[in-house]
């Protein structure tokens, strides 16, 4: 484990160079990973094992698009691909990454397949940590796992495929074999992860459940649509108040923190600016402040996750989210970046 001092915490990080894939390799050569799943996190993970040349099988439903996903991602029925109790038969690790409502349904059929010395395997605590809304309590002679991507596995894939890697967490909730820490770093390194730091799983659903809600998805459409809402208010084109909203930040001003830090990418920007964002950025913080506490109570009592469980366990779960989906592409704002999306030089047609 390297020591990294994240801001004065000292904290133990696996990188590649301690535990190169060949260590990896050699760690899974005697194991049959088992993807359950194949909607978002189930092809990144399972096609970048696959390229890391670990043994790994996939496990879907046979009627179901994401079944012609996988046959078109280049598995073959009866030889990678299987229905998912035959999945969950042959591997001897089990990576549960249906959704997490789906984990609930299909749990006694998983279940029956976790025989001693298996390991079962997540990218979310959450079906373990709120056992009393999943029922998903393990046998106690199995390994439970944890690797959570910190991103789409859409971007696990394309990231690995590029030579580069997401980072991921690693936890590990029971060690029934003496290999689970082992089987975990492992696999946190075939599925492409760029370095894992550890957690367990209840910080993990906790944080995940927060920044997702939060920075990293709600919050960020809540202050894109009140800007937006207040520039247009004000007279401002759909244009102007798009470009300064969200094209901005994408294009040009989060490439920059991604590089080197927010004040690097305030260096970059005029002392106009400077002094502007120095100035307001306390105050936008101390606005959200309360609703994040508000949201980190409704993560931590179990609220956040009953709501995901009732919502996304009814039958036509994916056609609510699909509507909702549709109300924001349809949003003036969304519209707005789809044209100035367009625009940007390289969708635009080659001069001839
Ligand atoms: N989406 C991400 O990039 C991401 C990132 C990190 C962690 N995770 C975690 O990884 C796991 C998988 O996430 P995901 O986004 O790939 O899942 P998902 O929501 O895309 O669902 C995965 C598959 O489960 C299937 N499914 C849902 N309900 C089912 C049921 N009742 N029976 C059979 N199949 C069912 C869906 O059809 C889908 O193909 C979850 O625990 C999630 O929290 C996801
Ligand atoms: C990609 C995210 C948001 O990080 C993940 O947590 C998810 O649930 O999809
Ligand atoms: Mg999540
Ligand atoms: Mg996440």
């Amino acid at each position: 484990m390297a020591k990294i001092n994240f801001g004065g915490t000292i904290e133990e990080v696996v990188t590649r160079e301690e535990f190169p894939l060949s260590k990896a390799q050699e760690t899974l050569k005697d194991e049959t990973i088992a993807v359950i799943g194949y909607g978002v996190q189930g092809p990144g993970q399972a096609l970048n094992l696959k390229d890391n040349g670990i043994n790994v099988i996939i496990g879907q439903r046979k009627d179901s698009k994401t079944w012609d996903k996988a046959v078109a991602d280049g598995w073959v029925p009866g030889e990678t691909l299987f229905e998912i109790e035959e999945a969950a038969e042959k591997g001897t690790i089990i990576q549960y990454l249906l959704s997490d409502a789906g984990q609930i349904t299909l749990w006694p059929t998983i279940k029956k397949h976790l025989t001693a010395g298996k390991a079962l395997y997540f990218s979310h605590g959450f079906g373990i940590t709120y056992k009393d809304q999943t029922g998903i309590v393990a046998p106690e002679d199995v390994d439970v796992i944890l690797v959570a991507p910190k991103g789409s596995g859409t971007s696990l894939r394309r990231l690995f495929l590029e030579g580069k890697g997401l980072n991921s967490s690693f936890a590990i909730h029971q060690d029934a074999t003496g290999k689970a820490r082992d089987r975990a770093i492992a696999l946190g390194i075939g599925v492409g992860s760029g370095y894992l730091f550890e957690t367990d799983f209840r910080k993990e659903v906790f944080s995940d459940l927060t920044g997702e809600r939060g920075t990293l998805m709600g919050a960020i459409q809540g202050i894109f649509a009140a800007q937006y809402e207040v520039l247009r208010n004000n007279g401002h084109s759909p244009s102007e108040a798009f470009n300064e909203t969200v094209e901005e930040l994408t294009q040009s001003l989060m490439p920059l923190v991604a590089e080197n830090g927010m004040d690097w990418m305030y260096a970059n920007c005029s002392t106009t600016a400077q002094r502007g964002a120095l100035d307001w950025w306390k105050k936008f913080r101390d606005a959200t402040l309360p609703v994040f506490n508000e949201l980190y109570d409704s993560v931590s009592t179990g609220k956040e996750s009953q709501r995901s469980i009732d919502s996304n366990s009814k039958s036509d779960y994916r056609v609510k989210l699909d509507a909702e989906l549709k109300e924001l592409q349809d949003s003036e704002m969304w519209q707005a970046g789809k044209a100035v999306r367009s625009l940007r030089p390289e969708n635009q047609a080659e001069e001839i």
